[in-house]
């Protein structure tokens, strides 16, 4: 066990992680020429596509630090505040993480949140600057940064570029002299922390683990402690680009492991393994569930569809567990699902993956948080979907979830976050300066406030000069409406928002003057109205017109007038009929462009 080292990158999102991981594996000779390609730990088509890690990932390399071979078992976890449990419980399965900051963004918002999640783990933390090659790189000031903020001496801080390769023999070697190898003890009872798992059409889920303590043998009985289900170890192995088999995987190694399990929800990241017949008597502390922080509505386009989307949302959830639905009723959408997601990432990743995957056109209402109403009865309800709010009659108080936000900007654009978070209800905690040249903002916000457009309006405040964080810190009292949409007097079920009433007003203009330039003309006027109980509180006209696509084609070619047409109806596909009115896509979720 004193050869084996496990180890985690952790860095803010884009600071370089990924490709540090590939020079990594591709100086080790882990992967051959043949196999390589940039960021290749990022299999999933959507991580390539957008640039980022979804998933964590596992592979083992084999290394020979002055003469003897050590084993490094490296753990890539994803960057984005949606995906931060899975960073959490790759933490806890490894001694040390290698803290990288990019050279020409110095330390931001995730660098500080990533290395508390580390230091809580007790990780020994190897700060790393990368992208070294840069023209930007600001080597000198980003040392006194990571020297501020971890308290290091200058000379611990390595240098590298994932780009060149550079430094990458100097963090293998401090991989394996400052890393401790696992503690552990090979014959205890079995006690394996399960950090991330895998969905496999043909084997099922692959479950990645990390031993703590005990042996994990092939076709022992295996327990998952919190769901207290047993399987038997049909295959076992250790991590490499693929899987290798192994007839067992001992204490401090990591490994995976396949029973014919078929569906994610069996398998809890953050749970730990244990023998069946010799159990552990300690469970590894720190389990939770994940929660849902965002809910939606996911319809089919088409009615008839039902079925096979919910064949589909099944299929999806056997590969993400941490996506949630339950059945939902919409008298203008029909039948569909109510969705909880871990953030608007989540969201945007699962409907992705729905057209993609399994060939579903869908229809995404607007995305609220979880509120909890309690009635004049003292009744607890949890508001996931503007439908369940209870009657304002009948309601006692409404809490709404809280976040804790930091941000980490440039000194210049202090007023400009102010005005910003102050707007969205935020209440300032904390203001400090990590250097003159940066400063670190905390406030307290309603998560409900920042789901929506935060993080873009951020970017556009400050020219893309701060990072943001948040977790939450629990339910506060709010005053907040049900503002309902009326197409020609017909309420929409699947437009309907629960807001703050200071913002009820402005947002159900704003809303209607959006929905008037998203719905398309018709034959006849249509009114959009935003109501909150029986009172309109804003109104817009579209007016009648007939929209005909042929007009610019004057006489001749009918085949050319039937292909617009055709055209025609493919932009139909993503409409609805609700009432006489044909509403497109966009229009449930215009509350998200709002400020366009
Ligand atoms: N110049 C330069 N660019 C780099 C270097 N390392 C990474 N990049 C670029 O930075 C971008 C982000 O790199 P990734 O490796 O995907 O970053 P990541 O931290 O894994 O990103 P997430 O997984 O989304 O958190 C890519 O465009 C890389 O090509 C480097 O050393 N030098």
């Amino acid at each position: 066990m004193k050869h084996i080292r496990n180890f985690c990158i952790i860095a803010h999102i884009d600071h370089g992680k990924s490709t540090l991981a590939d020079r990594l594996l591709q100086s080790t000779n882990t992967i051959s020429e043949r196999q390589m390609m940039d960021q290749v730990l990022d299999d999933m088509d959507l991580e390539r596509e957008k640039g980022i890690t979804i998933k964590s990932h596992a592979i083992q390399i084999n290394h020979i630090h002055k003469g003897e071979q050590y084993t490094l078992n490296l753990i890539d976890t994803p960057g984005h505040v949606d995906f931060s449990y899975e960073v959490s419980r790759a933490l806890a399965a490894c001694e040390g993480a290698l803290l990288l900051v990019d050279a020409a963004q110095g330390i931001q918002a995730q660098t500080i949140s990533n290395l508390y999640l580390a230091i809580e783990n007790d990780l020994e933390i190897i700060p790393v600057i990368n992208k070294i090659d840069m023209d930007g790189a600001m080597i000198e000031e980003v040392k006194d940064q990571i020297i501020d903020l971890i308290g290091c001496k200058p000379e611990d801080i390595l240098l590298a570029s994932g780009r060149t390769g550079l430094g990458i023999e100097g963090i293998l070697e401090a991989i394996v002299e400052r890393i401790p190898a696992p503690k552990g003890n090979p014959t205890d009872p079995l006690q394996a922390l399960v950090f991330d798992s895998v969905f496999n059409s043909f084997r099922g889920i692959i479950v990645y683990f990390r031993v703590l303590n005990g042996t994990l043998r092939k076709g022992d009985k295996v327990q998952f402690v919190s769901t207290g289900q047993v399987y038997d170890a049909d295959e076992i192995g250790i991590l490499k680009l693929g899987l290798e088999v192994k007839k067992e995987v001992g204490a401090g190694d990591v490994g995976y492991l396949i029973t014919g399990i078929k569906n994610a929800k069996e398998v809890k990241v953050g749970d730990t393994i244990t023998n069946a017949l010799n159990p552990t008597k300690e469970p590894i502390t720190g389990f939770q569930e994940v929660k849902p922080m965002v809910f939606a509505g996911i319809f089919p386009v088409n009615t008839d569809e039902f079925e096979e989307l919910r064949d589909c949302m099944e299929k999806l959830q056997l590969n993400d567990a941490s996506l949630t639905f339950e059945l939902e009723t919409s008298q203008a959408l029909g039948f569909g699902f109510r969705c909880g997601f871990l953030g608007l990432l989540h969201m945007e990743i699962i409907q992705e993956r729905l057209e993609r995957e399994f060939n579903q056109t869908v229809i995404t209402t607007v995305p609220n948080v979880s509120f909890i109403a309690y009635t004049t009865k003292g009744e607890k309800v949890i508001v996931n979907n503007p439908a369940e709010m209870p009657d304002p009659v009948r309601t006692d108080r409404i809490e709404e979830p809280f976040i804790r936000a930091q941000i980490i900007t440039k000194p210049d654009y202090i007023g400009n976050i102010m005005t910003l978070c102050l707007g969205k209800r935020g209440i300032l905690i904390n203001q400090s300066y990590l250097t003159p040249s940066r400063v670190e903002l905390i406030f307290e916000m309603p998560l409900t406030e920042i789901v929506f457009d935060f993080y873009d309006k951020l970017k556009s405040q400050t020219r893309g000069y701060a990072s943001f964080d948040y977790n939450p810190i629990g339910y506060r009292d709010a005053d907040i409406v049900k503002m309902d949409i009326l197409l020609n007097n017909e309420k929409v079920d699947a437009l309907s928002a629960l807001i703050h009433r200071s913002r009820a007003h402005e947002f159900g203009r704003k809303l209607c003057e959006k929905l008037k330039e998203l719905l398309p003309r018709q034959q006849f006027q249509i009114a959009i109205q935003a109501a909150i109980g029986a009172k309109i509180v804003a109104r817009e006209n579209i007016s009648a017109m007939r929209k005909d696509v042929t007009a610019k084609c004057y006489g001749g070619d009918i085949s050319r007038k039937r292909k617009l047409l055709e055209k025609q109806k493919e932009g139909k596909k993503r409409m609805r009929q609700i009432g006489n009115v044909e509403v497109p896509q966009e229009a449930f979720l215009a509350v998200l462009k709002l400020d366009d």
